[in-house]
């Protein structure tokens, strides 16, 4: 299977389609990626003035490097398949489905995009976010092994998810740890990306740094946000610090070497090293972007 090439998405932040003046600051935000979103965040009787609003901001955009989403409405809405014909004209990176309940749900948005970008460079995220979708979470992930998948990238959501089921939202996340696991372990066995859910407080940024390490610990890939004072501590939680980086280059430099070519196991500073040790800094090397050069 080949490689998907690494996408940075540390900070991912949420904009309301109809917030024309917090689309015009994302040019000079440095988060990594961007979901503009259709659902939630607009009233019903305004989907079609926030569909107009965005389709001229992404005609008019010049590209700065981010990774652009849009959150459309689900198929079962009377305007998915609206916001599905605007992502065809307008070709972003990625179309976002709000409250995925199955592998089935992915694989009918697919299909709606397949006559308009048969080359499948439209990408589907996928939000985890109601009980059923939870449970399914196993085969709606696994669809990323599948050849030709659009599906790449998982997001929590954890608003949704304490809605629907009534755990009590605390500051630990204690009730929700189990079920934003399983979506890690799920996305890492399907091959693709894992988002933390939001934090609706973007004021306390002491608790806003404290949450984004244990996403980082738990083993998602960034974090959604929804407020540009979270960018800074979403990049700092998500890179790799410099004693990770000068640990995975000291690996890769230790396989490098011509006797370890045949050698799966050896020592470094006294610790034992393996080449699944070297998988993991390389993965490590590539988010901080120094990943090996094609030869
Ligand atoms: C939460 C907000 C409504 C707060 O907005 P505001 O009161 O305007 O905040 P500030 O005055 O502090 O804003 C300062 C400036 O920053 C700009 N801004 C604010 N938010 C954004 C943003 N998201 N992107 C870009 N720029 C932003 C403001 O425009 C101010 O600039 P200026 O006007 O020039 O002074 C607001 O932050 C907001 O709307 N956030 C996103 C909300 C959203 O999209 N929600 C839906 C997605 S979250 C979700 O659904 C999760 C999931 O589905 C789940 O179930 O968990
Ligand atoms: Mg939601």
């Amino acid at each position: 299977m080949t490689q998907k090439p690494f996408r940075p998405r540390r900070s991912v932040l949420y904009v309301p389609a109809l917030n024309e003046r917090a689309l015009a600051k994302l040019a000079h935000l440095s988060c990594d990626a961007v979901i503009i979103d259709l659902e939630d965040a607009v009233a019903p009787s305004r989907k079609d003035e926030a569909r107009n609003v965005l389709s001229t901001f992404l005609s008019t955009r010049e590209d700065d490097g981010k990774e652009i989403a849009i959150r459309v409405n689900g198929l079962s809405t009377p305007w998915g398949r609206d916001d599905i014909a605007l992502a065809l004209s307008t070709r972003p990176d990625a179309i976002l489905l709000p409250k995925v309940e199955a592998a089935s749900d992915v694989l009918a948005a697919s299909r709606l995009l397949d006559d308009g970008d048969p080359s499948g460079k439209l990408a589907i995220w996928s939000m985890i976010e109601t009980p059923r979708g939870l449970l399914e979470v196993g085969s709606i992930a696994s669809l990323g092994r599948e050849p030709g998948s659009r599906l790449d990238c998982l997001i929590a959501g954890t608003n949704d998810l304490v809605k629907d089921t009534g755990v009590r939202a605390t500051a630990d996340r204690k009730w929700l740890l189990p079920w934003l696991m399983q979506m890690v372990l799920a996305a890492r066995a399907g091959g693709v990306d894992i988002l933390d859910g939001v934090s609706n407080d973007f004021t306390d940024l002491e608790a806003f740094a404290a949450e984004c390490a244990q996403g980082r610990d738990m083993g998602f890939d960034g974090k959604t946000l929804i407020h540009p004072a979270q960018i800074a501590a979403a990049n700092l939680a998500f890179s790799p610090d410099e004693s990770e980086i000068a640990e995975a280059l000291a690996i890769r430099a230790a396989f490098d070497q011509p006797e370890n070519a045949e050698t799966n196991v050896i020592t470094i500073d006294g610790r034992m090293v393996e080449r699944l040790h070297l998988q993991q800094a390389e993965r490590l090397l590539a988010k901080a972007g120094l990943q090996r050069k094609a030869t």
